[in-house]
């Protein structure tokens, strides 16, 4: 059970070229590289998903793991499924009635689609921070003690909002207006109490879609530096248009596109290639991700 390949069906075997006179040094480094980041600790094991808004496929065929401790970036053309990928690894699409996902997804080897799993237990511990912030009409305190409230969480609340805001780098901006509403702070402190609001309830993955688009650029630099500080303790998956973040910010990438049915039209994403984001931004195997990453396509 979850226990194929870790490896996209395009992904490049980094560092698997026979080392010759010319490509020693080369060879080298790429090894060194590819054996002090291969795939040990694997958080989500996505296997043959595929995911329909009633009769229109939006996404198949995705096999992809996520490891532990990591960024990993996902990008591609508008449309080709990223958000659903994401809202399926958290049943977050279960929301959405006309969604239908077939396939599986492993958390920590655990299938979160089987009958017996409580899809609100998988949404607590696989977080998420959308584009927009979407702090709640309450104090920056209540948003954050919101989710371990509703977990019935009643002591130690004042510590679990402190680390929390702590953990999202809004601490000492906020810590002297605590009762003072989170819809007063600027967007890129919102997006900050949204992720000290996901923490507070202590996932291992945070899922972020988007999470810097609706924020100007030292806001955006703000929230890159706070995940790389998060990956020591969280594993981070993010969708992402800007391809500059992608490569700045995560350790691998997945480039999606979109494949387009000329008899029926229809307009189906699917995963291209996953690797170390190096690899994917300086030796892309598929011809369609290095047109997308060099701006020829998309
Ligand atoms: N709730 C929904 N109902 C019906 N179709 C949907 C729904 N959500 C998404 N889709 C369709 O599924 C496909 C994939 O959408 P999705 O938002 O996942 O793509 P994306 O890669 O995240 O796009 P973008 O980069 O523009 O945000 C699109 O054709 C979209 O119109």
């Amino acid at each position: 059970m979850g226990d194929q390949p870790a490896t996209a069906a395009h992904a490049t075997v980094v560092g698997d070229a026979a080392p010759t006179e010319q490509t020693h040094l080369h060879t080298e480094v790429r090894r060194s590289s590819a054996a002090s980041r291969e795939i040990t600790d694997t958080v989500l094991k996505v296997r043959d998903l595929e995911v329909r808004y009633g009769d229109f496929t939006a996404l198949k065929g995705v096999h992809l793991d996520v490891p532990r401790n990591e960024i990993t970036a996902m990008i591609g053309p508008s449309g080709c499924g990223k958000s659903t990928l994401l809202r399926s690894v958290n049943r977050m699409n279960d929301l959405i009635p006309t969604a239908k996902v077939v396939g599986s997804v492993y958390y920590h080897g655990e299938d979160i689609y089987a009958d017996d799993v409580d899809p609100v237990e998988v949404r607590r511990r696989i977080g998420m921070v959308f584009q927009k912030p979407n702090p709640f009409p309450k104090s920056i305190y209540d948003n954050v003690a919101f989710g371990p409230r509703l977990n019935g969480v009643r002591q130690g609340l004042d510590d679990v909002v402190e680390q929390s805001l702590r953990r999202a780098a809004l601490w000492d901006e906020v810590k002297d207006k605590l009762k003072g509403s989170g819809l007063a702070l600027s967007g890129g402190q919102q997006q900050r109490l949204c992720i000290a609001r996901a923490l507070a309830v202590h996932p291992d993955v945070i899922l972020m879609d988007e999470p810097c688009s609706a924020l100007d650029p030292i806001a955006t630099m703000a929230i890159e530096d706070l995940m790389q500080d998060m990956k020591r303790d969280y594993s981070i998956v993010v969708v992402t248009h800007n391809m500059q973040q992608a490569a700045r910010v995560s350790d691998r990438t997945a480039f999606f596109t979109v494949n387009v049915d000329h008899r029926t039209n229809e307009r189906t994403g699917e995963l291209v290639e996953y690797d170390l984001t190096e690899t994917i931004f300086t030796q892309a195997s598929d011809q369609r991700t290095e047109d997308y990453i060099t701006g020829r396509f998309g």
